[in-house]
């Protein structure tokens, strides 16, 4: 896999003096969906800015696709790399939703002709092709949160920085976001980087984790590989998943033989399972 997004700055201090970001390097390689995830603060939002382009005076070098963010012309860096808000009343402005998705393709300069079957193709890969002609304001939170995904898929961005996309969203909700993420990584390639506080979504969906805690990497790599004691994490006021918890805290207090720490229900169910046949062998 290449890298697509290669992060490596020294520091950024906002105009206050507040330092977001210090010693951060990292990198988003193509076809990854990879999960920012830290506490209030953290620097997680500054961090998708920083990506995007939209921050700038930082001490340190941001490349995409190996060039430099600073130097490339926004809208060099808009055909590729799309931000999605955490809040969609920040980011939706038309008054239909066909309007508001047609709004990035013509101003790329697409045809009528192309803006449709665009904001068609993107609608559709929401699921909100039945909306169209709806208002943008008798939308639904979560079906906000859709249309702005789909504004960026009609633009054609090949990566996507999403800022919480899962935050107020119902259980379900929060599920369903996670698996049209999901599908748009695996089916239409496209690269996902997304900011999160929710830890129990997180390993079941994702390929990378980067842990930050007040501005700083704390620990990067694959969900089992970041998720492994609960002292660690607590220290950056974050938790293991519950499930990871739970089977933790069998191993740890109550004694029982697991192999590793599961992070989903099924794995969790196979690993009690060969636990209880050990126990029941004698091994
Ligand atoms: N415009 C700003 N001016 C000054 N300080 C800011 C600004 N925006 C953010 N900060 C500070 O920078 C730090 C990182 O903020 P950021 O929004 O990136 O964190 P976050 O991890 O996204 O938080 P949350 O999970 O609460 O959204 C915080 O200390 C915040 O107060």
């Amino acid at each position: 896999m290449d890298t697509r997004i290669s992060v490596d700055l020294e520091s950024y201090k906002y105009p206050d003096g507040t330092v977001a970001l210090a010693e951060m390097r990292l990198e988003i390689r193509r076809g990854e969906f990879t999960g920012i995830l830290g506490s209030n603060g953290s620097g997680k939002t500054t961090l998708l800015k920083v990506m995007d382009g939209l921050i700038k005076g930082y001490k340190g070098e941001v490349l995409l696709d190996g060039e430099n963010v600073l130097k490339l012309h926004p809208r060099d860096i808009y055909r590729k790399v799309g931000l999605v808000f955490q809040n969609p009343d920040d980011q939706l402005f038309a008054t239909t939703v066909f309007e508001d998705a047609a709004f990035g393709p013509r101003n790329m300069g697409c045809g009528e002709a192309e803006v449709k079957t665009r904001v068609e193709a993107a609608l559709a890969s929401v699921d909100m092709a039945e909306f169209a002609g709806k208002g943008i304001h008798n939308l639904s939170y979560g079906q906000k949160k859709r249309v702005c995904i789909a504004g960026l898929l009609a633009m054609g961005h090949e990566i996507l920085l999403l800022d919480e996309p899962t935050a107020g969203l119902d259980p379900m909700g929060e599920y369903r976001m996670m698996e049209l993420l999901t599908r748009l990584n695996r089916d239409q390639g496209v690269t996902i980087v997304m900011a999160t506080h929710s830890v129990d979504l997180v390993p079941i969906f994702l390929h990378q984790l980067h842990i930050l805690s007040r501005g700083r990497l704390i620990r990067g790599g694959a969900p089992e590989e970041v998720f492994t004691a609960p002292e660690e994490l607590a220290n950056v006021k974050l938790r293991l998943p519950h499930i990871a918890e739970l089977i933790y805290q069998l191993k740890h207090e109550e004694g029982f033989s697991f192999s590793r720490l599961p992070l989903t229900i099924g794995e969790a169910r196979r690993e009690m399972v060969e636990a209880m046949q050990r126990s029941r062998s004698g091994n």
